[in-house]
């Protein structure tokens, strides 16, 4: 069960990701068990999670940040000006286990796109009423491609459902500061002075054949 302790504000080193991270996970849009946008409010999109302890021995459960893309054969994002056809990077909190809330019993990989750092957070601290979690037109079977930068936490059981949304906000919080740190933002924005490994990382995360 989760402690009272106030929670860090961000998490991994301020110099950018240290091995093994990043990671790179990619997959297509799979369903999940129907709670997150149901029970939850919070839309996760589950890639499969299979091959995972063969291929990544060291992702142990729990809850990270990272940065996302999505196959615009099959995702047309929309922004300010209009829906583009290019690959867009986004930032994104996910969990990888079991749910100890709800006691799955297989692993799942489940990740919530966040809207893009320069938009306002919807999951701030403060706001009046329910916290309203992104929310994006559905994208099943698109391939997700997803770097993992950091981890934040272990998973947790709560005392109610409020309190694990409760702090799902908090990670959406602590993914976006962490995020916005100048070595982490380089893999969402490209400044044109990154260095070539983040410069060939990105390149893997906005490629689909
Ligand atoms: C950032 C993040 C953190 C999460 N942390 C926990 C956790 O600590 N404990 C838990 O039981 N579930 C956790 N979850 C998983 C939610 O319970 C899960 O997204 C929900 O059950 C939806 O599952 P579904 O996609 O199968 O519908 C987390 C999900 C996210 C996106
Ligand atoms: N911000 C978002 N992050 C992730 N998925 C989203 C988001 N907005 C909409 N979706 C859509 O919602 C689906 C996930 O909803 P969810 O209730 O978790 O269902 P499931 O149990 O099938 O995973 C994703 O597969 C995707 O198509
Ligand atoms: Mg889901």
């Amino acid at each position: 069960m989760r402690s009272d302790k106030p929670r860090d504000p961000v998490a991994g080193p301020d110099a950018g990701p240290e091995p093994p991270y990043p990671v790179r996970l990619s997959g297509p849009v799979i369903k999940g068990f129907g709670r997150g946008s149901k029970d939850l409010g919070i839309p996760t999109a589950n890639i499969p999670a299979d091959d995972l302890s063969e291929k990544h021995p060291e992702l142990t459960t729990g809850v990270y940040y990272g940065v996302v893309a999505l196959d615009p054969k099959t995702y047309q994002h929309e922004t300010s000006e209009g829906s583009t056809s290019t690959a867009v990077v986004l930032p994104a909190v996910l969990s990888i286990g079991y749910n100890p809330f709800y006691k799955n019993t297989v692993r799942s990989v489940e990740i919530h796109i966040m809207p893009a750092l320069t938009e306002p957070s919807p999951t701030a601290a403060g706001q009046e009423g329910q916290t309203k979690f992104n929310r994006l037109p559905d994208f099943y079977k698109t391939k997700l491609n997803l770097l993992i930068l950091g981890y934040i936490r272990p998973e947790f059981d709560y005392v109610s459902l409020e309190a694990l949304v409760e702090d799902i906000r908090v990670d959406c919080e602590v993914a976006r500061e962490s995020l916005l740190r100048e070595a982490y933002k380089c893999y969402l924005v490209d400044s044109g002075k990154m260095s070539g490994k983040v410069s060939e990382d990105r390149e893997w995360l906005l490629s689909f054949d």
